[in-house]
């Protein structure tokens, strides 16, 4: 039994006071549970905040982007190490806007995912087609390159810990979101790309969320197919009472 991960991505959203509120109501109300981890990916500048503030809860905190470096000439960058020394737990990386709009590579997202794993962050590693993609029946061959890239050089071990998240880009913000057929489909497709690469008690053990326009209203049956293992969620992470009903979602998985 995979334990769901449930991940609230707040893009680059909301005020410091905001953000406070938002964690003053979550945080003690997301449940310790054997069934679901609850993470949210905030901005840099609300990151110490917000490890201090759920220091001892359930609620674990991520950043959404990194540099693969340690330190240098980097500027505006931000580091595995000072995400480290911060307190931060987890670390989106490689999502479609980072690829598409910052033009990150699946090379960088590879690097990325070692440095995460040696500064002991986990890694929530995006995969997903756009609408071209998936029109011209390219979605299971883009999405398996990009696991593979993703999860190269790394030991069976770190590959049992990263968190793939398939997002759709077309389901992302638009409202439309993915069948839950359509998207246990993929994720069922990215389990086998793992066994074949890495081995199958790696690919029964990974968790594999699904992202897209996840809501309370769609989330019990997106969580129930048999190869969705959370959700990363943009819009509907934004106020504490919809991410809360997501996290309680995945705790009847
Ligand atoms: O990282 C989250 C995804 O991009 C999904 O965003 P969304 O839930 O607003 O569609």
């Amino acid at each position: 039994m995979r334990k769901q991960v449930i991940a609230g991505n707040w893009k680059m959203n909301k005020n410091h006071r905001e953000a406070e509120d938002f964690i003053q109501t979550a945080k003690n109300e997301v449940p310790s549970s054997d069934q679901v981890e609850s993470v949210i990916c905030a901005p840099f500048p609300f990151l110490q905040k917000l490890v201090e503030e759920t220091e001892g809860t359930s609620l674990k905190i991520g950043a959404q982007n990194m540099h693969f470096e340690e330190s240098g000439a980097f500027t505006g960058e931000v580091s595995p190490v000072m995400l480290k020394e911060l307190g931060v737990e987890y670390v989106v990386l490689g999502h479609s806007e980072r690829r598409e709009i910052f033009k990150e590579t699946d090379e960088e997202v590879n690097k990325k995912v070692h440095a995460a794993f040696n500064h002991g962050l986990t890694p929530i590693v995006c995969v997903g087609e756009s609408l071209e993609q998936r029109e011209a029946n390219q979605t299971m061959d883009h999405v398996e390159a990009q696991v593979k890239k993703a999860l190269e050089g790394l030991t069976d071990e770190q590959s049992q810990q990263v968190i793939i998240a398939y997002e759709p880009i077309w389901a992302i913000g638009t409202g439309r979101t993915a069948t839950s057929e359509q998207a246990n489909e993929v994720c069922t497709h990215i389990r086998k790309v793992v066994s074949d690469f890495v081995s199958a008690g790696v690919a029964e053990a990974v968790r594999i969320q699904y992202g897209g326009s996840v809501k309370p209203a769609n989330v019990d049956e997106l969580l129930s197919q048999s190869d969705i293992d959370g959700a990363l969620v943009g819009g509907a992470s934004l106020e504490a009472d919809s991410f809360l009903k997501l996290v309680e979602a995945g705790k009847h998985e």
